[in-house]
């Protein structure tokens, strides 16, 4: 997991570091990692000298680090151009660049030449930087890599100006930063890569941690092991799912086609009479479960009798419940049982606040959340969501004794102890009608398998280890949306298509 710090955090442990080092070994050392990604972006498609670099650069150490970034790239062999976009400049850094690549011209000169450019990298403003300045404006289709920061984001909040500078790639200094990752932050920094630079962070306690990729194929792995291989699927996993109604009959169908896809080892389905005909033949995998069994699977959970009747491991509550009339007794009891369960959409309506034995995880969009928030007397904006999205997410969190992980470009997964994760992998083309229901069907499918919960007898799962795989199903859905998206149009049927490979890519 990637460690998250905020801009005040970054500048106390800079100013330590450049006691111990000086400003310029540290502004050569960010210059350094900064070339080194521009030469990346530019292997595939230009050789040295036939690729144009322009610098923008701005009036302090952000332009400072892009000067001598362009001198590094001009030393070998690129053609660069370093475009003032202020008054002032870095003046050492002004005068290396000079001594190797020339001078540097202002803006208003150089403009033209920014149509030609392979790669412009955006040295204007880092974490110095406040709303209002006036930025340049690139020629459609610029390929841009960002110093530290995209020039117009607010590194703090993650509010981003109307003319923030797009960038395919952003290099950022020291450590992962808050604003990086909050509200615009996803939607203007292409990949972000972190370049330590050697700082000591050991002493600072971080904001929260980034779940990307990698880590999550890390968290997966935790409790696998060679036995796996012989488990029958009542070992694998058993999960129930309590969903649909006439008004709503195909989220229950996305939901349980997820789980299957995924490779869930069995799936029962409480669903009303009418919809049960249409989700056996969407889902043949799929065996019933009515009133009767779940109550005599509760009673043998309670009692440890497992491997009789019908045993479940872990329930799904909630796609496509008429929150008119939900089946209030059955998902009462479930409620009530010590079986980790996810709970969306309707059923975020009926889950209880107060204490509870159950695991849960609930999986809330903001508007959810604000409703959950109103259910236990808190009212708030949907800008205040916006604007603290983990305060509020810590708050559902505390009230209702259950993981909660808010929904959106950003995804907020946090404990009832205030512990949180961030998740930033999500693709766009996700905000589709059905996509919520996916994530529940590969959510519910990841707490029924124990060779991830790591529960194979009666202890429960424990809401750190419930974080975790919430963050790692957000984050799979994230690659599922982004994997889709590469190969047309995106609708929740499509994302179910491609479920069984991305989980393959991520070691099921
Ligand atoms: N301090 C260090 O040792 C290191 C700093 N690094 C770089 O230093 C950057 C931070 O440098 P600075 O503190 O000089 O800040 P910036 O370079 O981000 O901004 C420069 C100045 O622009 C001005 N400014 C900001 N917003 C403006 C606006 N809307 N209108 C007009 N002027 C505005 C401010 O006076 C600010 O100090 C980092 O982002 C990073 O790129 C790296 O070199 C790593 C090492
Ligand atoms: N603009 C967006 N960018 C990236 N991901 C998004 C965006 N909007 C929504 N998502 C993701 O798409 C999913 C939508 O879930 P939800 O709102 O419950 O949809 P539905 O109710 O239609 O199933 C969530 O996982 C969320 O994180």
């Amino acid at each position: 997991m990637i460690p998250v710090y905020s801009v005040a955090q970054v500048r106390a442990v800079e100013a330590q570091e450049i006691s111990k080092r000086g400003s310029e070994s540290l502004m050569r050392a960010a210059a350094s990692e900064l070339a080194a990604a521009a030469e990346a972006m530019l292997a595939q498609t230009a050789s040295p000298t036939d690729a144009l670099i322009i610098g923008l650069i701005g009036p302090g150490n952000n332009g400072g680090d892009g000067l001598y970034a362009l001198t590094e790239l001009a030393q070998r062999g690129y053609q660069t151009l370093a475009l003032q976009c202020t008054e002032t400049g870095h003046p050492e850094a002004l005068k290396a660049y000079a001594s190797v690549a020339g001078t540097v011209k202002s803006l208003s000169e150089g403009e033209e030449a920014l149509s030609s450019a392979s790669l412009v990298i955006d040295a204007i403003y880092g974490i110095g930087y406040r709303t209002g300045a006036q930025l340049p404006k690139l020629p459609a289709g610029t390929r841009v890599l960002a110093c530290d920061v995209p020039s117009g984001l607010n590194c703090e909040t993650g509010s981003a100006d109307d003319d923030v500078l797009l960038a395919e790639r952003t290099v950022t200094f020291g450590a992962m930063k808050t604003g990086l990752i909050s509200q615009d932050a996803p939607l203007v920094t292409g990949e972000i890569q972190v370049a330590t630079l050697d700082f000591d962070f050991s002493s600072i306690t971080p904001e929260t941690h980034l779940v990307d990729e990698n880590s999550a194929q890390e968290l997966l792995n935790v409790h696998r092991s060679w036995r796996d291989a012989g488990r029958h699927k009542y070992e694998r996993g058993v999960l129930g799912l309590i969903a649909g109604s006439a008004l709503y009959p195909g989220a229950a169908q996305l939901t349980a086609r997820a789980a299957v896809a995924c490779g869930v080892g069995l799936l029962r389905t409480h669903v009303p009479e009418e919809v049960q005909s249409l989700l056996s033949l969407a889902a043949p995998e799929t065996v019933p479960l009515d009133d009767e069994q779940i109550t005599e699977a509760l009673s043998l959970a309670r009692r440890h009798l497992h491997g009789r009747g019908a045993k479940i491991s872990a329930w799904a509550i909630g796609p496509g419940i008429d929150s008119r009339t939900p089946p209030t007794g059955v998902i009462a009891n479930v409620f009530d049982s010590r079986q980790p369960a996810v709970i969306d959409a309707s059923g975020l309506e009926v889950v209880p606040t107060g204490p509870s034995e159950q695991p849960r995880v609930l999986t809330p969009h903001a508007k959810e959340l604000r409703m959950l928030l109103r259910r236990a007397g808190v009212s708030v904006t949907t800008e205040e969501v916006r604007q603290d999205p983990i305060r509020w997410t810590r708050w559902v969190a505390l009230a209702y004794n259950a993981v909660v992980l808010l929904k959106g470009p950003t995804s907020y997964v946090v404990a009832p102890n205030g512990a949180n994760l961030v998740v930033c992998h999500a693709a766009a083309q996700l905000a589709t009608a059905g996509s919520g229901d996916i994530l529940t069907g590969i959510l519910g499918y990841m707490l029924s398998d124990s060779s991830l919960t790591g529960i194979y007898g009666l202890e429960t799962v424990s809401n750190s280890r419930l974080m975790e795989l919430t963050a790692c199903a957000a984050v799979i859905h994230g690659q599922l949306g982004r994997v889709t998206a590469q190969q047309g149009t995106v609708s929740a049927s499509r994302l179910i298509d491609q479920l069984p490979a991305v989980m393959k890519d991520f070691g099921f």
